[in-house]
């Protein structure tokens, strides 16, 4: 897969808003620190005691039922929200003490969230090549001939070249997918945070793009990347790592091979699973 490019410029960056001063973190390898996180809304643990590393190399699951915190990890990782307790660090820097529009560029992001607010109208290549702006929706932002090639490239990649030109709305679920997952890459982060990416889409659809997360995994240069799922089916052969969550805790975390246990899913759904896998694609049903 071809999606890096040095060249790849961000676009100009959104700046005038500055949270405090950056502080650099020892390894720059290490592209999540949370140290002891919790999230409190409104009196609700959202996240409670949470410990976390992920590294440039890994390729991480999270994984858990409705409600178990997941997006809610996500959006600290994308530097959306702060903790209450504890400390999170991204890409070296500890946020509280960063401007986040700093951090933003640096981190590629799928999520339903976004997705909704793509405007209906906006032409797919817009929903692309504005990721640079961290913008959506297309005002008087200037792109360079540099920032077109590699929107299209990264469309081609995805498989929705024959789209490019066609309005975000008139996309099916599976087409809008692979866009924003084009948009998450145009910044050529060194994060990558999908939030459900495989979900409404048909079984073809979904192979599809588990194939797709599956090679990008695999990419030695590809960014760290962080996935969120509610099912086992749509974990892609080649992730390295999995979080297991409920209740806003970690059930279980480490190495795929050690996590992915009968035992563990059990605990982390809160009812008897038996889990099978073959050749590293994993299906589950209830004993
Ligand atoms: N502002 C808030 N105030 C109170 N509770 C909240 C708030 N935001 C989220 N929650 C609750 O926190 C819990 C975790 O939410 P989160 O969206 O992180 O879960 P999730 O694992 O992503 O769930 P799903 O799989 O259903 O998307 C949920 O029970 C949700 O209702």
């Amino acid at each position: 897969m071809t999606y890096r490019d040095p060249q790849a410029g961000a676009g100009p960056q959104a700046s005038g808003v500055t949270e405090g001063t950056i502080e650099r973190a020892a390894d720059p390898d290490t592209v999540v620190r949370m140290d002891r996180v919790g999230v409190r809304r409104s009196g609700t643990e959202l996240l409670a005691d949470l410990d976390w590393t992920v590294e440039l190399d890994e390729r991480w699951v999270v994984l858990g039922p409705n409600g178990a915190g997941k997006t809610t990890l996500l959006r600290l990782a994308a530097a959306e929200m702060h903790p209450t307790t504890g400390t999170v660090e991204l890409l070296g820097e500890r946020l509280g003490r960063v401007d986040v529009f700093d951090l933003r560029p640096r981190i590629g992001l799928a999520s339903a969230n976004l997705a909704g607010r793509v405007p209906s109208d906006e032409p797919v290549l817009d929903v692309v090549r504005s990721a640079g702006y961290g913008v959506l929706g297309t005002w008087r932002e200037r792109y360079e001939d540099e920032d077109d090639r590699r929107a299209l490239g990264l469309i081609e990649i995805m498989g929705v070249s024959a789209l490019a030109r066609r309005a975000y709305g008139t996309l099916s679920t599976g087409e809008r997918q692979r866009v924003l997952l084009a948009r998450a890459l145009m910044t050529d982060p060194e994060l990558l945070l999908l939030d459900e990416p495989a979900a409404g889409l048909d079984l073809g659809a979904r192979e599809d793009l588990v194939e797709l997360l599956s090679e990008l995994a695999a990419d030695p240069d590809g960014p760290a990347t962080v996935m969120v799922t509610h099912h086992v089916e749509e974990i892609p052969p080649n992730c390295s790592h999995v979080m297991l969550m409920r209740d806003g805790r970690v059930v279980a975390q480490g190495l795929l091979d050690d996590v992915m246990t009968s035992e563990n899913l059990s605990a982390t759904f809160g009812q008897p699973l038996e889990l099978s896998s073959r050749r590293r694609r994993f299906t589950a049903v209830r004993r």
